[in-house]
């Protein structure tokens, strides 16, 4: 048989989880509270007792009121009489009372119905009509019989009752309880929250407060109004009402991604939208020549004024149909995007100089686009050239798995000069090919919702925030929470400064009216009312406040296999960077052929040189660990390492690379540490002690000595002994640290050999920190 719970034991005994608690625990169980379990062996020991404990409660006539409220069977109605009086609330005083009146239940249905069954249990047991339990209950609620029982007042309510019962039998009719209040109703469910008190479901249950805290008080809860109840004790309580209860799932305003993403699954009213298109390459392959030439030639609409503005986003229109580029300022904004979860590109276009071939920020921008999982087209720029060498360039590319569909493969190639503007159009055609083969749509008839282009304050206007709405449509006025900011879209504009009043998907548009600057990459969600916005915005920020503070950091060779453990890892990203593509080669092949416990390590990008900003922008949206062979990062990669927490390992020795990948795949890896000399210690006096030992009084010559040092003592320069530090005074106080120029006494732990004149070197192991 199942274990029962204390709570369910004693409902069966009709007598308060409380009370069998401790009964059971006088028993010699080992019983906390009323969710503890027992083994049926204890149920069936606690049953007995309690019927012991039941009939001794019933023989004393002068009992504890608040200890004498548990049942006595219904075969026993001279007990009943007897331990009635004292009876409390709950389990069913009412049912005792009734019997004080004899039979006159059967005359009286409503006032037995007031005054009788409390539980199902006794109604069966009594033999009486099974009344529902709501109705049981909607009968119980504050009535004067229970407070009597409850303040143990018997006696001047029993004299009221007969009244009020004389009074019904004279006229005939239900009778009428002057301090009764009509309860309402149970509902059928109950809906909660966690946190809950008991005003709260005392609105939901139609009952007084009170009622509910004297309730929990049967069941073992003692609690006051205003306590928060956990989930057990709601249902435990509902239960007890006969009731069902259902947990309300809260909706979290502040989850801005869940909003999101309903909104992008939402598939109604979906029609195509325009595609929005990143432009990458190394530099000076031509991507901001290909931009201007693009947006110069179809400036959207043909707009008088043409361009007076950056917004880090614009449309074109081609071919009667819309474009949106991105002119993200290099990979790191791309990747920094990708970083905070915003995936917004839906095609990269690779730009790659003919005369120049593949180059390092190539690879990279592929790898970038890989890990977005976004499509790329290759645009061969500088085709005019004299030096250009298309093929060559498509060669290449088919090492990093772009091959060309004439070679077989599915990647676009388009072969244009940007500076002579050939071509430009069939790259734009090709650019809604793709589109066309992803069908990309969205609904514009639901509220906005998007993605932060660019944001910075500007003087006059404010948090001014360039956004690309990728759902919905955005107006005018609309609240809305942007990233960890909020507020109302004051004023809108277009790339060419133009104020609109509305933008459907793909548009890209530049707002004023937040509270703050959000940050690139954020995403936003249009609220129905500002109020919401607002509450929402604002436990956007507190949270990412906490956030802040406790932050989580990224995945390190150190954390790896705690992360692992908790199956939150599949694939160890790993980025290599090496002096020479040899060792680059070697490290990634033997990395990959690692495998412990089905976790893999995964080279998402491996290059020759320094390990630069942009691996570390790659490292932290990817959550990869960077090896570094022979190279080391440039400062600045080096702070933003260490502002992100991404674990960066160099190394000299390939095998000890992989034997450190290996070791942290496996749990093994062990921290480094080194030795830190903190300071010195002169002994000048020697205090023996009985009881501690050896004390060395001394002169802290330089550094300082802490509590929690280890301690080496030196004999005329000879190392005598190494061990830790037993206690550590100044005066007579316990000290912390002493710093050097002060006197102290100590003592070494397990070691009293100490003579004058030795001197004590403190020392702490420091754990090496990344290079
Ligand atoms: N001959 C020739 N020159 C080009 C072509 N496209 C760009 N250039 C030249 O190449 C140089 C670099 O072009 P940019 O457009 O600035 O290159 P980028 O990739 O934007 O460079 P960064 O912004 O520094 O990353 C400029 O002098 C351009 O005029 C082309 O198709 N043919």
């Amino acid at each position: 048989m199942a274990k029962e719970r204390i709570y369910e034991l004693a409902k069966e005994l009709k007598m308060p989880s409380k009370q069998l608690v401790k009964i059971a625990n006088d028993q010699g169980m080992s019983i906390k509270s009323h969710m503890s379990s027992v083994t049926p062996d204890q149920a069936a020991k606690l049953r007995q007792a309690a019927k012991g404990s039941n009939n001794q409660q019933a023989k004393k006539p002068n009992g504890n009121a608040v200890k004498q409220h548990h049942d006595v069977t219904p075969n026993h109605a001279s007990q009943k009489k007897a331990s009635q009086p004292k009876q409390k609330s709950g389990y069913r005083p009412k049912a005792a009372k009734n019997d004080h009146h004899g039979d006159s239940n059967k005359k009286h249905a409503q006032g037995q119905q007031s005054t009788a069954n409390t539980s199902q249990h006794s109604a069966k047991k009594n033999n009486q009509p099974q009344r529902n339990n709501r109705h049981d209950n909607n009968q119980r609620g504050g009535n004067n019989q229970n407070r009597a029982h409850w303040f143990g007042n018997g006696k001047k309510n029993k004299k009221r009752n007969k009244k009020n019962l004389n009074n019904q039998r004279m006229k005939n009719v239900a009778p009428k309880q002057p301090t009764q209040r009509k309860d309402r109703p149970l509902p059928d469910v109950l809906e909660y929250t966690e946190g809950m008190n008991a005003q709260d479901l005392a609105k939901i249950l139609h009952r007084s407060a009170a009622e509910i805290v004297k309730k929990l008080f049967m069941l073992g809860v003692m609690v006051n109004q205003n306590q928060s109840l956990d989930k057990d004790t709601i249902e435990i309580l509902a239960a007890d009402y006969g009731i069902e209860a259902k947990e309300k799932v809260q909706e979290d305003i502040a989850d801005l991604d869940k909003f999101f993403d309903d909104e992008q699954k939402n598939q109604e009213h979906m029609v195509p939208r325009p595609p929005v298109v990143t432009v990458m390459g190394h530099v000076d392959h031509g991507k901001t020549t290909l931009l201007d030439k693009i947006r110069h030639s179809h400036v959207t609409a043909h707009e008088a004024g043409g361009i007076t503005q950056a917004i880090g986003a614009y449309q074109v229109r081609y071919n009667d149909q819309l474009i949106t580029f991105l002119d993200t300022p290099g990979h790191a904004a791309f990747s920094e995007m990708r970083a905070r979860g915003a995936n917004i590109t839906d095609i990269t276009v690779l730009v790659v100089a003919a005369d120049d071939g593949v180059m390092p920020q190539t690879i990279e921008a592929i790898n970038h686009a890989k890990a977005a999982k976004t499509p790329i087209i290759v645009a061969v720029n500088k085709i005019d050239k004299p030096g250009a060498n298309p093929d060559h360039v498509t060669e290449q590319l088919t090492e990093y798995g772009l091959v060309p569909e004439d070679w077989g493969g599915d990647t676009i190639f388009v072969k244009i000069s940007a500076k002579f503007d050939k071509n430009i159009d069939e790259l734009l055609d090709m650019i809604l090919l793709q589109a066309e083969m992803m069908e990309l749509k969205a609904n514009p008839e639901q509220r906005a919702a998007g993605s932060v282009v660019e944001a910075r304050l500007d003087q006059g206007r404010g948090p001014v925030a360039t956004l690309l709405v990728q759902q919905g449509t955005m107006h005018v006025g609309d609240p809305i929470v942007v990233g960890n900011t909020f507020g109302r879209v004051r004023t809108m504009n277009n790339e060419n400064g133009r104020k609109i009043k509305k933008a459907t998907p793909s548009t890209p548009v530049e707002i004023t009216g937040l509270n703050d600057v959000p940050q690139a990459g954020d995403r936003f969600v249009v609220f129905e009312d500002e109020k919401t916005a607002r509450a929402a915005g604002e436990e956007r920020a507190k949270r990412a406040q906490e956030e802040e503070r406790a932050r989580t950091s990224h995945v390190t060779l150190d954390n790896l296999f705690d992360t692992m453990k908790k199956g939150q890892m599949k694939t160890l990203p790993i980025i290599i960077k090496a002096d020479v593509q040899g060792s680059v080669e070697a490290l990634a092949q033997s990395l990959q052929k690692i495998d412990v416990d089905g976790v893999r390590v995964d080279i998402i990008h491996k290059a020759v040189g320094a390990i630069s900003e942009s691996d570390v922008t790659l490292a932290e949206a990817s959550n990869a660990v960077i090896i570094g062979f022979n190279v080391r990062p440039t400062p600045l990669a080096k702070s933003m390492a260490d502002s992100n927490n991404i674990d960066i390992r160099l190394h000299q020795v390939i095998y000890k690379a992989i034997e450190e990948v290996e070791d942290a795949m496996k749990g093994m890896l062990e921290p480094e540490y080194k030795e830190e000399t903190i300071g010195e210690v002169e002994v000048k006096q020697i205090y023996k002690a009985s009881k501690v030992g050896t004390i060395a009084g001394g002169m802290v010559t330089t550094g300082k000595i802490t509590r929690d040092s280890k301690v080496r003592l030196i004999r005329d320069g000879v190392v005598i002994y190494d061990g830790e530090l037993g206690s550590l005074k100044r005066f007579k106080d316990d000290a912390k640290e002493v710093k050097a120029g002060f006197e102290c006494g100590l003592t070494i732990q397990n070691y009293n050999d100490i003579k004058e004149n030795d001197v004590i070197e403190a020392y702490q192991m420091k754990e090496i920190p990344v290079k």
